[in-house]
């Protein structure tokens, strides 16, 4: 925490044992900490204390956090804002971001996160001047809750979903097919300022190379074989929009060279014409190619790859966020069973450990295709794993009690926590937690701990006696809030 002996934090969150946990966690010298149950007292004592930082759960009773966060930011636009939430959907996480707060946590991962990310907040709080571009009110109840992911690195895509869509700053959205880059540029589209104007997406591999011009650009009457009629293009069609280009690995030089123009001087003209049209166009643009490799070969204007790569948002394959894997299945069979008459549909745990333990290789998509083909042929209401199709591509990695995914699931979690918490030596935590537990398993024989773990009698009491830690942060750090021992115990 910051020296600063000034500094005063509100949070507030209707469980009170909570708040006192929370409390309890931000304690600091020359921190001073109120709590409040209610929005609208945390909001007045925010304002008449002019506090540094509001600390919110999205869900309160009688208003909510992104109501506090809206409200709060309309008075003072510099005010920070940390919201988090044991239930917060995609769109809440996207909308609080766009509405410029500074971080929006999972309420199970407060222990690992709350401390550094308030760290982080009150040490930027002189530095950062926001500027909102904010013309455009996007109702948060119009918004359908159609992009789903829990996972750290999804939560992540939201999070800057959310801080690039007031801009109109290029972005590239990368990650292998079928894991959602359409979705997430629609996404960006739908958040933004251009939300009521149009949003055009085009397939660049789709489209002939000879064709994909006028497509983009549109062309005359009689410029070229078949071009009988004038044409509008996309920049056209989309103006005040968004033009999302798929695939743009693979667009030819000759079509960068028009494009690039466009994203310098927002100029350009129709296949066959020397007048020159304006647009008022923002360009997404997605590729699962190597786009520095693409520029380093020849094929890929460099000037036009550093306009185009302003933002990159980058989506990991599903492989690598396998917590998303449940949540996605149950997310495309209740909409596919509410699309259906007859009863809601369900998957035995057995299917779902037997979808949690395939690779996915063609990811989103090949998870939704799968579920809608064993809805169609499953007779009765209960999905079996015998119902789901898998193909044999991602089944090698498959096993069947997913201990082997859990824990890897485990290690990236531990990774991703330990990024945030630089008190942590990693490895050699791990190695001391590791000989704890099979000294523990092998009735405190160091022999047979040894020569399990594969290491000798001196590497394995150096490892059990490690201080792993270079503060005494880490048992403060991994105490669970109330909420979540709750949470646990409810599920
Ligand atoms: N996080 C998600 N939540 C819900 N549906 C998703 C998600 N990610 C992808 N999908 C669904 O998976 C399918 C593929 O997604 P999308 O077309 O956005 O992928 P893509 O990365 O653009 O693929 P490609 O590179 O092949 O164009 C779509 O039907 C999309 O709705």
């Amino acid at each position: 925490m910051p020296d600063n002996p000034d500094t005063h934090l509100i949070i507030v969150d209707p469980d009170t044992d909570f708040l006192a946990w929370a409390a309890a966690h931000l304690k600091a010298p020359g921190v001073s900490i109120s709590t409040f149950e209610r929005g609208e007292d945390a909001l007045a004592s925010y304002v008449k204390k002019r506090a540094d930082l509001l600390l919110s759960e999205v869900r309160l009773n009688g208003s909510n956090g992104i109501e506090l966060l809206k409200r709060l930011r309309q008075t003072d636009p510099q005010s920070m804002v940390i919201l988090f939430s044991g239930t917060a959907t995609t769109s809440h996480v996207i909308e609080a971001m766009r509405l410029g707060a500074y971080d929006v946590l999972a309420k199970e991962r407060l222990p690992y996160e709350l401390r550094t990310v308030v760290e982080s907040a009150l040490s930027s709080i002189e530095a950062r001047k926001v500027t909102r571009a904010q013309n455009a009110e996007v109702p948060t109840e119009s918004i359908q809750e159609t992009i789903i992911g829990r996972s750290p690195p999804m939560q992540e895509v939201f999070k800057l979903i959310g801080r690039v869509s007031r801009s109109d700053a290029p972005v590239m959205i990368t990650g292998e097919s079928g894991c959602g880059k359409e979705l997430v540029a629609g996404a960006i589209h739908k958040f933004s300022p251009r939300a009521q104007k149009e949003f055009v997406a085009i397939n660049i591999t789709a489209i002939p190379d000879n064709l994909l011009e006028s497509e983009i650009f549109g062309h005359e009457k009689g410029s070229f074989t078949g071009a009988v009629n004038q044409r509008v293009g996309r920049f056209e069609q989309c103006d005040g929009g968004t033009l999302f280009l798929d695939e743009i690995g693979d667009m030819p030089l000759a079509v960068q060279s028009k494009l690039l123009r466009v994203l310098q001087e927002g100029q350009y003209s129709r296949v066959g014409s020397n007048q020159t049209l304006k647009t008022d166009v923002r360009v997404l643009a997605a590729t699962n190619k190597n786009l520095e490799e693409e520029v380093a070969k020849g094929n890929f204007r460099e000037d036009l790859f550093y306009r185009l790569n302003v933002v990159r948002i980058h989506i990991p394959p599903l492989r690598e966020r396998r917590e998303d894997v449940r949540l996605l299945a149950e997310f495309f069979l209740h909409r596919l069973s509410s699309r259906r008459r007859g009863p809601q549909m369900r998957f035995t745990d057995d299917a779902l450990d037997m979808l949690d333990a395939y690779d996915w290789p063609g990811n989103v998509r090949e998870l939704e295709n799968t579920i809608q083909r064993a809805c169609a042929l499953c007779n009765s209401d209960v999905l079996l794993p015998s119902d789901i199709p898998l193909g044999s591509k991602g089944a090698r990695h498959m096993d069947p009690s997913s201990t082997v995914t859990r824990m890897r699931d485990a290690l990236s979690m531990l990774v991703s926590v330990a990024e945030k918490t630089p008190d942590i030596e990693l490895l050699p935590w791990v190695e001391r937690e590791l000989s704890r537990l099979a000294y523990r398993h092998f009735g405190e024989d160091a022999d047979r701990t040894a020569k399990f773990l594969g290491v000798n009698t001196e590497a394995l009491q150096s490892h059990l006696s490690a201080p792993a830690v270079k503060k005494a942060a880490v048992d403060s750090q991994l105490s669970t809030p109330p909420a979540a021992k709750k949470a646990k115990k409810a599920s």
